[in-house]
């Protein structure tokens, strides 16, 4: 099935080809608070299978569209389908690593106890974990590196580590669509390069991502397409696509451009320093 993506910036990939049932459908979509949208014409499949970068600057909606894909923010307008349903009924075939500055370290709980409740969403609170449940969690924490740390109290792992567990606190439930926000943010070199390696492996097991990120260099290492976002030009706009498409295509100067204005970007290993369109 072929759809057309809503792209605001001419030269960008306008049409992305897709087959067989996507991951993701948008139509016309929109996602805000309080009846008030923040980031609409949302109008596109992501495929089964990608590993999407989820790209543009500050406030122009990346959060609130994959809260939106978990029914966690107001669809006010078009319509969603996840996995082939609503977004709630499909939130507990999602794994979700939320921003790392939303996370409360301070309770005294052990990783081992944090990767437990990834299996809660699917089982419900009060399901006794079993045999099974458990040799997910060590399985899964064998496979973020961090086995030998499965007792340590969760606020005294490194901020790189912690990431990791939150990750395998997403995936003990095998979900199907993973929604990663920023997970790449203030990690060390080799915290970005095992997460960038775990993002590969799980996209190459046949798993729908979306990675949100503002280093367009791990979008283009990690992801096999990008959805590039850009604020709405006057202030309390919505923000919109200003490209969706396979990586190398909708990464665009033009489309980068258009996306983050005034700020400065890295492309292709050089610094872009954008100056400020007006919207044709
Ligand atoms: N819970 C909320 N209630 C009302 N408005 C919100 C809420 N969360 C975010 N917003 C607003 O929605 C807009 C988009 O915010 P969002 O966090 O989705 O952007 P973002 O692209 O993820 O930004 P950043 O890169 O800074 O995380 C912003 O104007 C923000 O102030």
């Amino acid at each position: 099935m072929t759809r057309s993506t809503d792209c605001a910036v001419s030269g960008v990939l306008e049409t992305t080809s897709v087959s067989g049932d996507p991951a993701i459908r948008l139509e016309q979509a929109a996602f805000g608070y309080d009846g008030v949208a923040r980031v609409e014409r949302l109008n596109l499949d992501i495929p089964t299978g990608a590993a999407v970068a989820l790209i543009g600057p500050n406030g122009s909606g990346k959060s609130t569209l994959l809260r939106g894909i978990l029914g966690l923010a107001e669809n006010t307008s078009g319509r969603v389908r996840v996995l082939g349903e609503t977004p709630e009924r499909a939130r507990s075939r999602v794994g979700t690593l939320p921003q790392a500055d939303t996370r409360d370290t301070t309770l005294p709980v052990s990783l081992r106890q944090v990767v437990t409740m990834g299996l809660y969403r699917s089982r419900g609170a009060l399901r006794p974990i079993g045999r099974a449940g458990r040799a997910a969690v060590n399985d899964t924490l064998e496979r973020v590196g961090l086995a030998a740390f499965a007792n340590r109290r969760f606020g005294e792992l490194s901020g790189g580590q912690q990431q990791r567990g939150i990750l395998a606190r997403a995936l003990v439930a095998n979900p199907q669509l993973l929604l990663l926000d920023e997970p790449f943010n203030g990690l060390d070199r080799e915290n970005r390069d095992t997460l960038l390696e775990l993002v590969r492996e799980l996209s190459s097991e046949g798993r729908t991502l979306i990675v949100s990120t503002h280093d367009l260099e791990i979008a283009q290492q990690a992801c096999t397409h990008a959805l590039l976002l850009s604020s709405g030009h006057e202030p309390h706009q919505p923000g919109h696509p200003a490209a969706f498409g396979l990586v190398d295509e909708a990464l665009t100067l033009g489309a980068v451009q258009h996306a983050f204005q005034d700020v400065t970007v890295e492309l292709d290993q050089h610094t872009v320093t954008t100056t400020r369109e007006t919207e044709g």
